[in-house]
């Protein structure tokens, strides 16, 4: 594990290249790189991962740090689950991705992307049971890899991509649970191959 809590310059992002043969395509799956450290301490235009709930909270946790630094994020998440969506009759669907681009107006804000990952449909003791988000996981890491290859792919300035220990607080899932689902994806063409995990565990 590496500690480098220091922030690192943002390098260009390395994404899955076409197979050489379209016949017989290379298979790769998702690589976790893990850190010491903290999530927010990176460079800018790095895509930062959480797991959230489909109810507009981001009421405890790292969901709460984010919460205090990007209060416009904030906004955007708490739009799309209760004015877009409708927790009551059209919730957000769990196993989707919000990506919410760089949107802070305080210059001394930093320019993050978020991506929330809708893991769990509920929070707090009505969270969903951790088989339920595991299984919800694949399908919100997929989606999530795939607007970032679009949002690259439209000229946007995206770094890497890092997540903390999505679900293993306060959703209850023992995170090497987790890590299996994640580096059971297969990286698409375009796709971020490797994602940094940052713990200060
Ligand atoms: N600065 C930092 N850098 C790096 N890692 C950091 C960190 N700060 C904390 N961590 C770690 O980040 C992991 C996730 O731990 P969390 O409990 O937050 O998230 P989770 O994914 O289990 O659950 C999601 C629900 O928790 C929330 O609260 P509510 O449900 O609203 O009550 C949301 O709204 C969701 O619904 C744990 O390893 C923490 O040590």
């Amino acid at each position: 594990m590496a500690d480098t809590n220091a922030p690192t310059p943002s390098s260009p992002l390395s994404t899955n290249p076409p197979a050489s043969k379209p016949d017989k395509p290379e298979i790769k799956n998702l690589t976790l790189i893990h850190h010491k450290g903290d999530l927010f301490n990176a460079p800018s235009n790095t895509v930062l991962l959480h797991a959230c709930n489909t109810l507009g909270s981001w009421g405890a946790g790292i969901a709460l740090a984010f919460r205090a630094r990007y209060p416009k994020a904030y906004l955007q998440y708490r739009t799309h689950c209760l004015t877009t969506h409708d927790p009551k009759t059209a919730p957000v669907p769990t196993g989707t991705c919000l990506l919410i681009p760089p949107c802070e107006t305080d210059p001394a804000a930093p320019r993050h992307w978020i991506g929330c990952l809708f893991t769990s449909a509920k929070y707090g003791r009505a969270k969903d049971e951790p088989e339920v988000i595991l299984a919800n996981t694949r399908p919100a890491m997929r989606d999530c890899l795939e607007q970032v290859r679009k949002a690259v792919s439209e000229g946007k300035e995206v770094g890497g991509v890092r997540m903390c220990r999505i679900n293993s607080a306060r959703f209850g899932v023992p995170w090497e649970r987790t890590v299996d689902v994640l580096e059971g994806i297969t990286v698409e063409e375009g796709w971020v191959g490797d994602v940094e995990v940052w713990s200060i565990d």
